[in-house]
């Protein structure tokens, strides 16, 4: 009887899923297909599914989503449309569509959200805004993301890459996971001064994994679905922010952190939201704190990961990159820590990080939609359209790298051809993070390098089912003391 009812229940959520999942198309792509889109090559799919079972099919598949663009650029060319996830799509790729795309002057493009993240990150979001509204949340957190202004947080992720290294050896390491875990204790420690153990560090990581995951899941705020899950957890992540604003201004904690540096320069007080255009409301300040957190914690634990697995697989770069660091460490007058003015000077380190990144390709497309009219390679793309710009296809151009699949950091020697390499993008909407993703890494990896050797327990390239590129095994291996 019990069984029955299980089942009866089962059956009863299966369905109301499937057909959330087909209204919800339905309510996206009820519109027709523009006539415009006929002169770009491609498929449209089935009617209102379009060709959202092969995308999320590939999503999950080893290859991961990139399979997706790859079988239709074998099928149509670089150019093509698509109907995924009730959105008409072009996947386009070339330097040419990524200057026009990414340098988009005068605002000819927006990003493009996904509803999952729109909702997430909140309407005030940096990935939400465009135009001057953007330049100006650009500009508040620039200053704090700068070189100097990352040197105050250098002390702490020098002792937390030592701390997390110190328990290696001796036991199975997921590499990913470590790589998670220590991105995530910079960023908390960075942006509101949290401490890197204790309760407080446990509930901020459980809520964010629960917000992480949200992005790619089905828009359905039902209970028990990932998505409700994810707001459920933003709203525990602002209730905190909340109260740590509400201490900072009431004077009963004081901290040099990201937060305090945008409340004492840059916020309202909670009582005037209305005025000066040039300060945050409290919303603004949750929205982009949430934001820092989701765009730099996943691309930079993927970043480090992939570092380190490639090292792995290309022994020559390995000997290269650990000549390098023990020097440093062999010129160190007095003291055993990193310095600052050490971790400024690692060139071959920042080529291999470049390198990691064109070959990684983290983020492997850029999401944007047309504010005008205008025209790439010849195509008339309209007013709305969706537009996704190929960084991997770009990223593995034998016209610009040669021997494209080869680990290679010796071609960052020369200057790369202008919109060839895209790590951390380009134009007004380049990553802000990128001085601190550049240092975390580069502290990670001197000490790794100065301390271990390391062996892959697997040999395994698929990648996980996510919008961020990541080994699908987290990369399992064995350290032992150099
Ligand atoms: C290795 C690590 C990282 C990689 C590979 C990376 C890559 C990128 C790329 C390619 C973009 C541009 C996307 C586009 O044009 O659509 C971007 C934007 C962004 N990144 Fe990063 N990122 C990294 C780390 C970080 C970190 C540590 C932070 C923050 C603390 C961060 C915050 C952001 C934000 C807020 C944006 C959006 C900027 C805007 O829309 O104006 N990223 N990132």
């Amino acid at each position: 009887m019990e069984m029955s009812f299980f089942l009866l229940v089962m059956v009863v959520i299966i369905i109301s899923f499937v057909l959330s999942f087909w209204l919800l198309l339905l309510h996206y792509s009820w519109a027709s297909p523009p006539k415009e889109m006929d002169p770009i090559p491609g498929s449209l799919g089935w009617p209102i599914l379009g060709e959202s079972f092969s995308f999320l099919s590939n999503f999950s598949s080893p290859c991961g989503i990139y399979n997706f663009i790859y079988q239709r650029q074998q099928r149509y060319g670089k150019v093509f449309k698509t109907n995924v996830l009730g959105r008409f799509t072009i996947f386009m790729s070339g330097r040419e569509a990524s200057k026009i795309l990414l340098t988009g002057k005068d605002g000819i493009v927006r990003l493009n959200l996904f509803y999952t993240g729109k909702q997430v990150l909140g309407p005030t979001s940096l990935l939400q805004t465009s135009g001057d509204a953007h330049k100006r949340l650009r500009r508040l957190i620039a200053e704090p993301l700068s070189v100097d202004g990352l040197k105050k947080y250098f002390q702490f992720m020098n002792r937390l890459a030592i701390e997390t290294l110190d328990q290696w050896p001796g036991r199975t390491v997921f590499v990913l996971e470590e790589a998670s875990t220590f991105t995530l204790k910079v960023i908390g420690n960075m942006t509101m001064s949290l401490e890197p153990t204790g309760d407080e560090q446990q509930k901020f990581r459980a809520n964010f994994k629960l917000i992480s995951s949200s992005f790619a899941s089905l828009p359905l705020k039902i209970p028990g679905t990932a998505f409700y899950r994810g707001i459920k957890a933003r709203d525990r992540m602002y209730a905190m922010l909340n109260s740590i604003i509400y201490n900072r201004r009431s004077g009963n904690s004081f901290q040099q952190d990201f937060l305090e540096s945008l409340i004492m320069k840059h916020s309202k007080g909670a009582d005037e939201e209305g005025s000066e255009d040039n300060k945050l409301t409290d919303t603004q300040l949750k929205d982009n704190i949430l934001t820092l957190l989701v765009a730099g914690h996943d691309t930079t634990t993927s970043a480090l990961t992939w570092l380190i697995k490639f090292l792995e697989e290309n022994p020559a770069v390995l000997d290269k990159l650990r000549e390098e660091h023990l020097e440093i460490q062999a010129n160190r007058k007095g003291g055993t820590n990193l310095t600052w003015s050490e971790v400024n000077n690692m060139p071959y380190t920042a080529k291999v990080i470049n390198e990691t990144l064109r070959r990684a390709t983290v983020l492997p497309w850029f999401s944007r939609k047309a504010s005008e009219d205008f025209e790439i390679d010849g195509y008339k793309i309209k007013k709305d359209w969706s537009i996704n710009l190929d960084v991997v296809s770009i990223h593995h151009d034998p016209q610009v790298f040669q021997n494209p699949y080869k680990f290679d950091p010796s071609r960052f020697d020369a200057p790369i051809k202008p919109f060839s390499f895209l790590g951390f993008g380009s134009g007004p909407r380049m990553c802000p993070g990128m001085n601190l993703a550049k240092l975390e890494i580069s502290i990670f990896i001197h000490h790794l390098l100065c301390r271990y050797k390391w062996t892959a327990l697997e040999k395994d390239d698929s990648v996980q089912p996510t919008l961020v590129r990541m080994p699908r095994n987290k990369y399992p291996i064995v350290a032992e003391p150099l």
